[in-house]
């Protein structure tokens, strides 16, 4: 479970230019299920997702996150409930890097490196046998049909075959969160249809997911357990649970 609890996240704070992106949100987001969240550009999705999966910090309140295997990296029961929003920066890097894995808009693949190396390297700070982690990225890369790419440099790619990369790199570590920004902008709707497949089977593994997104492919998919809209940094009452 995460649990959001009236979080608030201003930037430029006491300046001027002082902008509040997300304002006194709260909502929970159950184990296993799909949640979207939906709003137009600019209305606080991304940053409240970058909350959620420990990458900032809010200026007000709290983040709790159970149930996900956290627990283990505090010498506690892996499903404890662990209070994200005050824990120092060295442990927050634990949980984002042991419990969530994220799909980016622009897919971010480092271009210079292989497919192959992409998919490798959020696993490497892990200190994961080298040879142990080159067939767990192959098996993904499998898995998502473009092992044949594994060698390529990732500039030679198709917009769908990036995205399949940027999935299984977000996989590497097992993650039971996956949060994904906006993951469909890039693709056709034939593509995108196929990326909602993709998340179903994540949800048949018994993954959280998170995706932000204003595209109706996405949002009015039958596979969301939720969705939460969102406007000028706040929720919108009436989201669909
Ligand atoms: N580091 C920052 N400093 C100042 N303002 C920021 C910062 N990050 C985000 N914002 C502002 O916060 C608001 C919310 O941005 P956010 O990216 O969360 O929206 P979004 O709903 O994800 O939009 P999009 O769909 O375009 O990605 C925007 O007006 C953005 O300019």
């Amino acid at each position: 479970m995460i649990e959001v609890i009236e979080v608030s996240k201003s930037f430029n704070v006491g300046k001027v230019n002082q902008f509040d992106a997300v304002s006194r949100v709260s909502c929970r987001i159950a184990p296993g299920e799909l949640t979207i969240l939906k709003g137009p550009s600019g209305s606080g999705k991304t940053t409240l997702m970058t909350l959620i999966g420990c990458m900032a910090r809010p200026s007000s309140g709290r983040i709790v996150l159970s149930g996900i295997g956290a627990g283990s990296l505090f010498g506690q029961q892996p499903d404890a409930e662990i209070e994200i929003t005050s824990l120092p920066e060295r442990f927050l890097t634990g949980i984002r890097r042991s419990a969530f894995g994220f799909i980016f808009q622009q897919f971010n693949l480092v271009r210079g490196i292989s497919v192959l190396e992409n998919v490798m390297l959020p696993a490497y700070p892990t200190g994961v046998n080298h040879k142990v982690l080159r067939e767990r990225a192959l098996t993904l890369l499998e898995t998502f049909n473009i092992a044949r790419h594994a060698s390529s440099q990732v500039g030679l790619l198709s917009g769908g075959e990036m995205q399949r990369v940027a999935i299984a790199r977000a996989l590497i570590n097992d993650p039971s969160v996956i949060i994904a920004d906006e993951p469909t902008a890039h693709l056709d709707s034939r593509l995108s249809r196929e990326f909602m497949a993709l998340i179903e089977g994540f949800k048949s593994a018994g993954k959280t997911v998170l995706i932000a997104s204003h595209d109706p492919i996405v949002f009015d998919s039958p596979l969301a357990d939720q969705v939460i809209e969102m406007r000028d940094g706040a929720l919108i009452d009436g989201s669909r649970p």
